[in-house]
């Protein structure tokens, strides 16, 4: 075998074990769950009251024990308090290790999800040793060995309706570091019917917001949001990105506005919204609305009685990372296998790539043609062109007065489907030749999944 296939072959080889690895992996974090179930349901007692720190604890504590507006009465107050952290990502983890170290005495960690290795870059307690793990066993474990005095109470699962109102009861902070609009509404919904202050954030990109819902009579989420967004405009980390030690900045305020709650000092952000703009290093101010007194769920006659299928109301779902799109026929799409066996065949065709420029300097395939969604939903003419000549050059190889086929490619599928959409309006309206439009379902990472072991992914 010639040295350049020999290294191809073990490439794809080690491509195909990693992947065997990560399975292995995901599985053996299933079976850790499945062992963990009956602790996890064992009721937690209140913490006892606490009547003086001993001499460890005044060491410890020092720094923070001299500050006039803590001093001993705080400490003891964060000791005696339990926050619960709803998600252990971007958010949660900085949060989590920021009260933990604080000594606050009991943290509940709930996150269904699994450690990967595209979440280390903000998710600081997780380590490369524990991908594959559940990420409250790995920031449970991270956190005892900040801390061995916090309890950390994990719960491996999704906070849902049934599970949230119960969960919520039994501590006396929630902060919510989720990353989805159902899950904000249930977070919201359980606090307002359990009477407990919510500590909220979000990032994405380079941009974060914080608030502080339902403390002392302020507004709560819905006050705010009466109704969910749209599900289609709502991105998330893994579309839009996530500058790591933005959701820092964002998590450790977040710890501050819980810390400051449960020591009895108040928070900063009931009834304002604290934006941080990252790339220009602006803090902004706004104020909220004040509390409606016909909002749902903490308005004065509330039809928010129990919690309810929050997944319906929003049009999304709360545990599905990748939203998947459905906006063609069965007919208009093509799996990763099939357009392997069209390329193979070397039948002519035109693959077209509509991610962004920044997506494709990270990886791409070769032989396709790079326009970005957003260049064909503006009807860019310079794009246009560039598509024209493509498919002329393309039909040069194809039968006489055959339509050159196009398949639309994307990272994961969704927006290889709006721009069929776009190509098929632009045929109807003789803009294009006609033509034949297909998307590439799963797009890229299908490919890197099932094709191609050594395409990245990202
Ligand atoms: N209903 C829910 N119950 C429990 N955990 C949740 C729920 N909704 C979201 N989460 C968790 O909240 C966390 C949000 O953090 P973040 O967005 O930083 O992580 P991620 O989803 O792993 O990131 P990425 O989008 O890059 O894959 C995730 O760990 C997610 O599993
Ligand atoms: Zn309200």
């Amino acid at each position: 075998m010639a040295a350049r296939e020999e290294v191809l072959a073990l490439q794809a080889e080690v491509a195909q074990r990693e992947a065997e690895l990560s399975s292995l992996k995901q599985r053996l974090a299933a079976a850790l769950l499945a062992d963990q179930e009956p602790e996890r349901l064992v009721p937690v007692p209140p913490l006892p009251p606490k009547a003086a720190l001993s001499r460890d604890e005044i060491l410890r504590y020092s720094r923070q024990l001299v500050l006039p507006e803590l001093g001993v009465r705080g400490q003891l107050r964060l000791a005696t308090a339990s926050v619960l952290v709803v998600g252990c990502g971007g958010l949660g983890c900085p949060l989590a290790q920021y009260l933990a170290s604080a000594g606050v005495g009991r943290l509940g960690l709930v996150d269904y999800d699994v450690v990967e290795m595209s979440n280390l870059p903000r998710q600081v307690l997780h380590g490369e040793a524990l991908a594959g793990q559940a990420k409250v066993l790995s920031a449970a474990a991270s956190l005892r060995r900040l801390n061995s005095a916090v309890e950390c109470v994990p719960y491996a699962q999704a906070l849902t309706p049934a599970t949230a109102l119960d969960l919520v009861r039994r501590y006396d902070v929630v902060a919510d570091c989720s990353d989805n609009v159902p899950t904000r509404y249930l977070v919201n919904d359980a606090c307002v019917l359990a009477g407990r202050p919510l500590v909220s954030a979000s990032a994405l990109r380079f941009e974060g917001q914080i608030t502080v819902y339902h403390y002392d009579g302020g507004p709560c989420y819905r006050c705010v949001f009466p109704q969910p967004p749209p599900a289609e405009t709502v991105t998330n980390c893994a579309d839009g990105g996530v500058l790591g030690v933005v959701t820092g900045v964002l998590g450790c305020l977040q710890a501050l506005e819980a810390l400051k709650i449960a020591a009895g000092l108040g928070p900063s952000y009931s009834g304002s919204l604290l934006l941080f703009d990252a790339l220009r290093g602006h803090f902004r101010c706004i104020k909220l609305r004040s509390r409606r007194p016909d909002c749902a769920a903490c308005g004065e006659r509330p039809t928010v009685t129990d919690l309810q299928d929050y997944e319906a109301f929003c049009g999304s779902s709360a545990t599905d990372k990748c939203r998947s799109l459905q906006l063609l026929s069965p007919e208009e799409r093509v799996s990763v296998a099939d357009y392997k066996r069209l390329l193979d065949s070397g039948s002519p065709h035109l693959l077209l790539d509509v991610r962004p420029q920044v997506e494709v300097d990270i990886c791409r395939l070769p032989h396709a043609l790079h326009i970005p969604l957003k260049h064909l939903q503006r009807r860019d003419a310079e794009s246009l062109k560039l598509l024209g000549e493509a498919m002329r050059k393309g039909k040069q190889g194809a039968q006489e007065g055959a339509a050159l086929p196009i398949y639309v490619i994307c990272k994961l599928g969704n927006d290889s489907q709006k721009a069929v959409k776009i190509l098929q309006s632009l045929t109807a309206a003789r803009e294009l030749d006609s033509l034949t439009v297909q998307d590439v379902v799963g797009g890229l990472m299908a490919w890197a999944a099932k094709i191609d072991g050594t395409f990245p992914q990202y």
